[in-house]
C-alpha cells in the first residue's frame, strides 16, 4: 500500500545556519498511529511544521496522499489537521462557532452534521454553546482537536498533545486519539513522554539531533531491543562475587544482599539455569527472585545516549 505521507531526503537549515533536520526519510501508513519520540530540540516541531506547510524545507520532497506539499500545496494541506503545542483559541467565542469558523478557513462549505459528529466524538457536544474561556484545560485541548478536524482531514498531527497535562487528562486524551483512529484518521503525534509512545503508537520513530535514528513497529522494537534483568535476593550477605561466576557479569548491590543479572530475551539461551546451578555450587542461597523487562524508556535512553 502506498504511504499516505512520504518524506524523502528532507533537510532543514535555519537562517542562522543551524541544521535542524538532516536527510529525513519517513513513510506514514494510512490508519496508523505513529509516535515521533525525541528529546527537546531534536527537530520534532520543525519536521511537523514542514510537513504541514508552515516552514519551508531546505532540501527534499514531501507528498501527502500523492500531492507534493509545495507544487500542490492546497490539496496536500487540506488533507491535514494540525493541533499545535500551544493552546490558542478565541476565548469569548462558543465552541460551536470556533470549530465551524476553522472549517470555513479551508474554504469548505458548511456541514453542521460533521461538526456535530466531531464534537460528539470528543465529548464536547454538551459544551457546544459554552464560551471557550469557561472550559477546563482538558476541554480546551479537545476544542483544539475539534478545530483541527473541522475540515475533515484524513491525517491529524498532534504536537505534544499531553505536555503539562495531569495523568488523568492524559489518559482521557489517549482515549480520544484511539477513537479518532477507529474512525479512520491517521495520527502522528510527537511526544517526549515515552509512556505515551509505548501506550499509544503502532509504530515509533526516534529522532535525535535532526536525524531519525530508528523507526520500528512498537512490538518489534520492544522485542528486538528488550533486555531482561533477573534480580536475586540472597539469604546471606555476600562480600564479593566469586571468580567462578565472573562470566555472568553479575552486579552485587552495596549491601551485599542482591545480585542482578542481565540477559537477552531474544537469545536461544538466557543462561539462567546454569547461573542458578553455579550459584548453588558456589554455596550461595537465594531467598527470592524477580525479573524485569526493560521498558521503551531504557531503550530510548540508551539510543539517544549512544555516540
Ligand atoms: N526559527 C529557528 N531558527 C533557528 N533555529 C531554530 C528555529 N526553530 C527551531 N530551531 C532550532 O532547531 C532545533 C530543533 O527545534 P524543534 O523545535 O524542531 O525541536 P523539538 O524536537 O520540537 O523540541 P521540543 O521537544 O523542545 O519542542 C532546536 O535546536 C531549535 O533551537
Amino acid at each position: 500500500m502506498s504511504p499516505i505521507i512520504s518524506v524523502s531526503n528532507l533537510s532543514k537549515t535555519y537562517g542562522s545556519g543551524f541544521k535542524a533536520l538532516k536527510g529525513i526519510n519517513l513513510d506514514i501508513v494510512k490508519g496508523e498511529i505513529f509516535a515521533l519520540l525525541g528529546p527537546n530540540g531534536a527537530g520534532k516541531t520543525t519536521l511537523i511544521s514542514i510537513i504541514c506547510g508552515i516552514a519551508n524545507p531546505s532540501e527534499g520532497r514531501i507528498t501527502i496522499g500523492g500531492h507534493d506539499i509545495i507544487a500542490d500545496y492546497r490539496a496536500a494541506r487540506s488533507m491535514i489537521g494540525l493541533v499545535p503545542q500551544e493552546l490558542h483559541t478565541d476565548a469569548f467565542e462558543s465552541v460551536w462557532a470556533t470549530v465551524s469558523f476553522s472549517r470555513g478557513l479551508f474554504g469548505k462549505p458548511k456541514n453542521p452534521a460533521h461538526i456535530e459528529k466531531v464534537l460528539r466524538d470528543l465529548s464536547l457536544w454538551d459544551k457546544k454553546d459554552d464560551k471557550i474561556i469557561t472550559l477546563s484545560g482538558g476541554m480546551k485541548r479537545r476544542v483544539m482537536i475539534a478545530k483541527a478536524l473541522s475540515h475533515e482531514p484524513q491525517i491529524l498531527f498532534l504536537d505534544e498533545p499531553t505536555a503539562g497535562v495531569d495523568v488523568e487528562l492524559r489518559k482521557g486524551m489517549w482515549e480520544v486519539v484511539r477513537t479518532l483512529q477507529a474512525s479512520g484518521v491517521t495520527i502522528i503525534l510527537t511526544t517526549h513522554y515515552i509512556e505515551e509512545a509505548e501506550e499509544m503508537a503502532d509504530r515509533i520513530g526516534i529522532i535525535n539531533k535532526g536525524e531519525i535514528i530508528l523507526i520500528e513497529d512498537k512490538a518489534t522494537l520492544m522485542q528486538k531491543l528488550g533486555k531482561k534483568e533477573l534480580t536475586l535476593q540472597l539469604q546471606n550477605k555476600l562480600e564479593a562475587i566469586p571468580d567462578v561466576l565472573s562470566a555472568y557479569n553479575l552486579e552485587l548491590s552495596d549491601d551485599g544482599r542482591t545480585v542482578t543479572y542481565d540477559y537477552d530475551t531474544k537469545g536461544d539461551r538466557t543462561g539462567i539455569t546454569s547461573l542458578l546451578n553455579d550459584l548453588r555450587n558456589a554455596g550461595i542461597r537465594i531467598s527470592d527472585l524477580d525479573t524485569k523487562q526493560s521498558s521503551l524508556e531504557d531503550i530510548f535512553v540508551s539510543l539517544v545516549r549512544a555516540p
